[in-house]
C-alpha cells in the first residue's frame, strides 16, 4: 500500500478542514493510500513536517491549507533528494495556486482530484534559499497580505484582502529598480513586479495568461510608474486580462530573473513575507509532480497559443 501524509492547518481559511478529517483519511484509504495526518502547529511547522516526509519516504504529501501552508510544504520538500508528490486541499481563503491548476475548493471535489486526478510536473521557483509555487512579487501591493488580521480573513474571506489593497492605495510609491531577465534588461522606476508560474494572483485569474506550470519559465509583469488613476484603469484591465499591451506595462516570460533596487524593496513569496531584494529567481523546471484534475493535465500539456502583448526575446 503507497504511504500518504495529510499535513494541514487547523487555522486555515474558515477553519474547515479539521472537522473532516475522518472523511479525508477515508476517501485516501480508499484510493489506496494509508495515510496519517499532522496538524501544524505555528509558522514554518508545515516545512519541519514535509522533511519528515521526505526522510520517512512517504509517496504522497497533501498540503491543506491556503496559499502559505502549500509554500511551506514545497520549502520542506524542495531540492531533497527524494520527493513525495505534492497533493492540494484547499481550504484557505484565496487559495490562488488551486485556483489556478483548477483544484475544487470543496473538500469533497479536491479529495476526486486526489483520487482520481493525474500527475503532472511542476516547476518550482527560487529566490536567493527560498521556494515559491505560485508567485513572486515586490512592491508596496503585494505586502498587502502581511496587514489583514486573520479573523477579518475567517469572517470576510478574499473580501478582507480587496478591502486592505483599498486602503493602501493611497501609499503606492514607485521604486527604481534594475531587472535583468535572461538577456533582455529594464531600468526605471516601477510600482511592483509580479514573477508567476501560475496565471492566478490574488483572485486576478487573467494576470499572466500564458503563464504554465511546467514550461520551465516565469511569467514576468513589470508595472512601470503610474498614478493613482492610471493604477486603477490598469487593474481594471488585469480583472478581464487586457492589460498586457499597456505601455505602462512589461509582460515576458523568462527562466532567469535578476532584480535589484538601491531602495529597501520587500519580496513577497505566495502571499507571504520572503526576504529583501537583491533576489535572483530561478525556474527549477519539472522539480515537484503534481497531482491536478484530469481535464488540467490535458489542458496545461497542450498550451500553446500565444497572447497579444507577450515580450519576445527578440524584442
Ligand atoms: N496552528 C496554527 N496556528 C496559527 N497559525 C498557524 C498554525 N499552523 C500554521 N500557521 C500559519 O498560518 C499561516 C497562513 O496559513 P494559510 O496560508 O494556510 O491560511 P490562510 O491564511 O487562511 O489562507 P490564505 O493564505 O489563502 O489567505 C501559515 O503560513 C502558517 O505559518
Amino acid at each position: 500500500m503507497k504511504r500518504a501524509r495529510l499535513i494541514y492547518n487547523p487555522t486555515s481559511g474558515r477553519e474547515i478542514v479539521k472537522k473532516n478529517i475522518p472523511y479525508i483519511l477515508e476517501r485516501l484509504e480508499n484510493a489506496g493510500y494509508e495515510t496519517s495526518a499532522y496538524a501544524t502547529k505555528g509558522e514554518n511547522d508545515a516545512t519541519r513536517e514535509a522533511r519528515r516526509t521526505v526522510e520517512r519516504q512517504f509517496d504522497l504529501v497533501i498540503a491543506a491549507g491556503g496559499d502559505g501552508t502549500i509554500n511551506e510544504v514545497v520549502n520542506g520538500l524542495a531540492e531533497q533528494p527524494y520527493r513525495p508528490k505534492l497533493g492540494i486541499l484547499p481550504v484557505g481563503t484565496t487559495n490562488d495556486f488551486a485556483r489556478a491548476i483548477n483544484i475544487p475548493r470543496t473538500i469533497a471535489g479536491a479529495c476526486d482530484v486526489l483520487c482520481e486526478g493525474d500527475v503532472i510536473p511542476l516547476d518550482v521557483g527560487k529566490v536567493n534559499d527560498r521556494y515559491f509555487i505560485n508567485i513572486a512579487g515586490g512592491g508596496k501591493l503585494t505586502e498587502l497580505t502581511y496587514d489583514v488580521p486573520s479573523k477579518l480573513k475567517t469572517m470576510l474571506g478574499q473580501l478582507a484582502y480587496y478591502l486592505k489593497g483599498i486602503e493602501m492605495l493611497p501609499s503606492l510609491r514607485p521604486t527604481n529598480v534594475r531587472i535583468q531577465y535572461d538577456d533582455r534588461v529594464f531600468e526605471g522606476d516601477i510600482m511592483m513586479f509580479l514573477v508567476s508560474n501560475t496565471n492566478s494572483v490574488g483572485g486576478f485569474e487573467k494576470i499572466a495568461p500564458q503563464a504554465s506550470v511546467h514550461d520551465g519559465l516565469f511569467d514576468l509583469i513589470i508595472l512601470k510608474k503610474t498614478n493613482l488613476a492610471e493604477f486603477i484603469r490598469l487593474a481594471t484591465l488585469a480583472l478581464r486580462g487586457e492589460h498586457m499591451r499597456d505601455p505602462k506595462v512589461i509582460y515576458a516570460q523568462a527562466k532567469r530573473i535578476h532584480i535589484y533596487t538601491d531602495e529597501k524593496m520587500q519580496i513577497n513569496l505566495d502571499g507571504e513575507y520572503g526576504g529583501d531584494l537583491p533576489g535572483e529567481f530561478v525556474n527549477l523546471s519539472h522539480h515537484l509532480e503534481l497531482i491536478v484534475p484530469k481535464d488540467m493535465a490535458s489542458q496545461q500539456l497542450n498550451d500553446s497559443e500565444q497572447v497579444e502583448g507577450l515580450e519576445s526575446p527578440e524584442d
